[in-house]
């Protein structure tokens, strides 16, 4: 790293650059974010869109005192290393390291957690309001990419921002044209309308004119000159018809354009919306070309780029759930598969290329896809929803109330179902069990390994009403899977170990942890497949002949499948001492996903432990 990135350690040392020096520091922040990336994973395309756009943001705004929130977050590192945590980056996303997104316990200037989407909008309106009746004159700037506006919530924010007198509030639309694969829906088009040909280059050069050579005071004047670009352009844009002053659009990585215009919206106050454009993967070439496989990438060598691993790992669960999908689409016409957002990380690559008739992407825009589902069942299709569990929080009540409550026959993927690692406490499916479990109608089956995840897709989909599949991020044991589409029986577990005294009943992939422990204390070990329906019977079976019980999942230990256990005893009256093992309550930060697991007491040393300290007397254990 060059000595003078060295010496930007708080915003204060920003504001105290010259022009051409602030050029200089986006120069030498793009390098070090991509070498820095390289060495520990992380989001790359966003942050080197949003470089220069950060850096003007420190240098006009006075932050901490002025709140900027990053909406999503995954393009905060360029702020995060101007903001006192440039070393931090080398442990970024690490364990005891700093988080990939915003936090509110990791700076003072990180004004609002994020990493969920379009959120920034409604938070930095909270906030402007709370500043507006406490009478602290502050700016409150949500920056927000393109694909996060495609959210309702954002649309929710601009309504109440609208009608909202007396408050600051300047939204930054960072269009780079790219959600994390190609972005959809009308906004974009409508966007791409604002930006084509003379309309983006006569805005471009009206907006400088206006907006970088009239002083501050005169700003009355610019928003007539303002008005006369707008008779050039045509009617006023959609984002003035919420009543936000539309700014824009301007070259998001031109310090001449942004540092005026940025000036000048702080000058005037009230509802602004400034539109930049900015280029995903700006200043790698590698990542400019392929902004999608640079999206999130793990490790590489910044020389040459990533690289194909030389031999095939194992199959993830997200690549089996690609194959079942292609595999039972083409055997039933009416499957339809839905995504919001999420192409790549659920595995619909392939199934858009071979069905793009049956294919939906309809945007971040979770709560829609869940009664967008409920729509298609409706008319007699068959649609799978691939959806990351902690992403499904988003629609609880569409799936309640338009889902589950009309018994309609949808079946939900739900992907990064238990920890996730390096994303963190946001991005932990650790809810998805007890949040579904409660809800009449609904199916929970919870796949052990890859050959399960099949089997009981399988199995949703041919069940005739609401259905869930959970799976972790990554690969399980490697089990071969075959490619049967054939369901097994609906709430029937399968007794994997015959033992005595201790019935071990496992929910999903930690299954595989507790075979060592299993065979060690001589411990019968059942693959229960389902959460909902409860395998009654089995259970039933094991309490006659059993004296404890260990229940085991990769989900909150609250309202869990261990809960679900417990309850069906306590209905019949089945007096059983029950260990429940799953993940505690409080929220877990990032790391590496085996080594949270097992800090958690989720590897099969921790239970052992656990079992040992509960059970040691009552088991003669040693
Ligand atoms: C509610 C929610 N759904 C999905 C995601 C996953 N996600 C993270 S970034 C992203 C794309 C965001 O696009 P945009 O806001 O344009 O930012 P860009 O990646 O282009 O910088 C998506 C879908 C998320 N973080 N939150
Ligand atoms: C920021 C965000 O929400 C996504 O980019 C997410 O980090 C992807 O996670 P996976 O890597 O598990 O697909
Ligand atoms: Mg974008």
């Amino acid at each position: 790293m060059s000595n003078f990135l060295e010496k930007l350690n708080v915003p204060d040392d920003v504001r105290k650059l010259s022009r051409p020096e602030l050029e200089q520091a986006a120069g030498e922040l793009r390098s070090f974010i991509i070498r820095s990336v390289s060495k520990t994973g992380g989001h790359l395309s966003s942050n080197l869109g949003t470089v220069e756009l950060t850096l003007a943001l420190h240098y006009v705004f006075n932050t901490p005192h002025d709140r900027i929130i990053w909406d999503v977050g995954h393009q905060s590192y360029p702020h995060k290393i101007l903001t006192g945590r440039r070393e931090g980056m080398a442990h970024l996303r690490q364990e005891g390291g700093i988080s990939g997104f915003p936090k509110r316990s990791e700076s003072e200037y990180d004004a609002f957690g994020t990493a969920h989407s379009s959120t920034s909008i409604s938070a930095a309106l909270g906030m402007a309001v709370a500043s507006r009746n406490l009478q602290i004159e502050r700016q409150h700037i949500a920056v927000i990419g393109d694909g996060s506006m495609t959210a309702g919530m954002a649309y929710e924010a601009l309504n109440n921002a609208g009608v909202t007198p007396g408050i600051n509030l300047l939204v930054i639309l960072n269009d780079n044209d790219m959600s994390i694969s190609p972005p959809v829906g009308a906004l974009n088009k409508y966007l791409a309308r604002l930006l084509s040909g003379t309309l983006y280059q006569e805005a471009r050069s009206v907006g400088k004119a206006v907006l970088g050579q009239f002083p501050a005071p005169v700003m009355e004047m610019a928003r007539k000159v303002k008005g006369h670009a707008k008779g050039i352009l045509g009617s006023a844009t959609w984002f003035e018809e919420f009543g936000f002053n539309y700014v824009g659009p301007i070259d998001g990585h031109d310090l001449d354009a942004l540092v005026p215009t940025l000036q000048n919206l702080r000058q005037m106050g009230g509802l602004q919306f400034l539109h930049v454009v900015t280029k995903k993967g700006q200043g790698y070439k590698l990542a400019e070309a392929d902004p999608i496989l640079y999206h999130g990438p793990g490790k590489f060598d910044p020389e040459v780029g990533i690289q194909k691993p030389s031999k095939p790992g194992k199959q993830t669960f997200t690549q089996v759930f690609g194959h079942w999908l292609c595999d039972m689409a083409s055997q039933d016409e009416k499957l339809v598969g839905i995504t919001p957002a999420m192409r790549e990380g659920s595995g619909m690559v392939e199934f858009e290329k071979r069905f793009p008739a049956r294919y939906f992407d309809v945007g971040i825009a979770e709560q829609h896809s869940v009664t967008f589902a409920a729509g298609i069942a409706c008319e007699g299709l068959k649609p799978v929803l691939a959806i990351y569990s902690t992403f499904l929080q988003r629609g609880y009540d569409q799936l309640i109330h338009d889902v589950a409550l009309q018994n309609l026959d949808v079946t939900f993927a739900l992907d990064r179902a238990g920890l996730v690692g390096a994303d963190g406490a946001t991005h932990a499916g650790n809810y998805d069990i007890a949040f579904l479990r409660c809800i009449p109608n609904m199916v929970v089956a919870v796949p052990s390994d890859e050959n399960e995840a099949r089997l009981l897709l399988n199995t949703c989909y041919h069940y005739k009403g609401p259905a869930s599949v959970r799976y972790p991020r990554g690969a399980g044991v490697g089990a071969s899977v075959s490619d049967t589409l054939d369901p097994v029986t609906l709430g029937k577990g399968l007794v994997r170990r015959e033992g005595t005294r201790l019935a071990i009943l496992a929910f999903g992939p930690l299954l595989h942890a507790a075979l060592p422990v299993a065979e060690k204390l001589n411990a019968t070990l059942v693959d229960m497949r389902f959460v909902k329906p409860i395998d009654a019977e089995l259970i039933k079976q094991l309490a006659a002949s059993h004296e404890v019980f260990v229940t085991l999942e990769e989900g909150s230990v609250m309202g869990g499948a261990g809960s679900a256990v417990a309850e069906f005893m306590s209905a019949f009256g089945l007096c059983k001492p029950i260990l429940q093992l799953g993940l505690p309550d409080r929220f877990i930060d990032h790391g590496d996903q085996a080594a949270l697991l097992k800090s958690v007491g989720l590897d099969s040393d921790g239970i052992e432990a656990a079992i040992h300290a509960r059970f040691k007397s009552v088991l003669n254990i040693t």
